[in-house]
């Protein structure tokens, strides 16, 4: 059983698949981290982010390790964690030039597609792309301005600049980030994150929700 939740940046994806997962008993699974490992391996070393040979060749000497718990994701590479590092500015500025190269969007869908179900896949195109036969799917929306009023609590720039950064990454993001034709949206502005993982609990479909 896969339950997908996409949506755009900063829509609460991450911290709903948490919620949701943890009612579940099952993990969730950041595909937007896989993309961020990318990034960030890639700036580190001194690559160009638009070179899928060179980022890819990159990838595949250093593999990464996903583990997807339900109370946050966690990603290794060899012995380093590089979670705490994966949110950064810089990482979400160049992030959206890695996710457009379908080589590495290949990369990720392979990943996705081999962990083991019951899971929560959160991202942009869980529900059109990678997993089309999901039991249940959602997507989140929230104006920018909602989404940088709530990620100015977490980052140190302000909301103005935070707000223009989330507005260029849906731009960039736009060519996968529709919703599924069969995804329940939801406006997260006017809710608690709390009601909104009550929201998608109660949309469950029984057999998704016995599991
Ligand atoms: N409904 C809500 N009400 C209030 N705060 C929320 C709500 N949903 C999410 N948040 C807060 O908004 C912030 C962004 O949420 P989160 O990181 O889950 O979004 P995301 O869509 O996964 O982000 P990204 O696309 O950057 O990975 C977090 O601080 C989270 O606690
Ligand atoms: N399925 C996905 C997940 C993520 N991305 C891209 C788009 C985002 O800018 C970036 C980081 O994701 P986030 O952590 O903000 O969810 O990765 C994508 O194209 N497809």
């Amino acid at each position: 059983m896969i339950v997908t939740i996409d949506g755009v940046a900063a829509s609460g994806k991450s911290s709903v698949a948490s919620g949701v997962a943890r009612a579940l008993g099952i993990p969730y699974v950041s595909s937007g981290l896989l993309y961020r490992t990318a990034t960030l391996l890639g700036l580190e070393a001194g690559l160009e982010l638009n070179d899928a040979t060179a980022l890819l060749a990159h990838l595949r000497a250093n593999p990464l390790r996903l583990e997807p718990r339900a109370k946050g994701n966690r990603v290794w590479v060899g012995e380093r964690e590089l979670t705490a590092e994966l949110h950064s500015s810089r990482v979400d500025a160049g992030v959206s030039r890695v996710a457009a190269l379908p080589e590495v969007r290949a990369w990720v869908d392979a990943q996705l597609r081999a962990l083991p179900e019951p899971f929560v896949a959160e991202g942009r195109d869980m529900g059109t792309n990678v997993f089309p036969h999901a039991g249940a799917k959602f997507y989140l929306t929230a104006s920018p301005r909602v989404r940088a009023e709530r990620r100015a609590k977490e980052r140190p720039e302000d909301v103005p600049a935070i707000e223009a950064a989330l507005t260029e990454r849906d731009r960039l993001d736009t060519v996968q980030s529709a919703p599924a034709p069969d995804a329940r949206v939801i406006d997260t502005g006017p809710l608690t994150l709390d009601e909104v993982i009550g929201a998608v609990l109660s949309e469950l479909p029984e057999h998704v929700s016995r599991g």
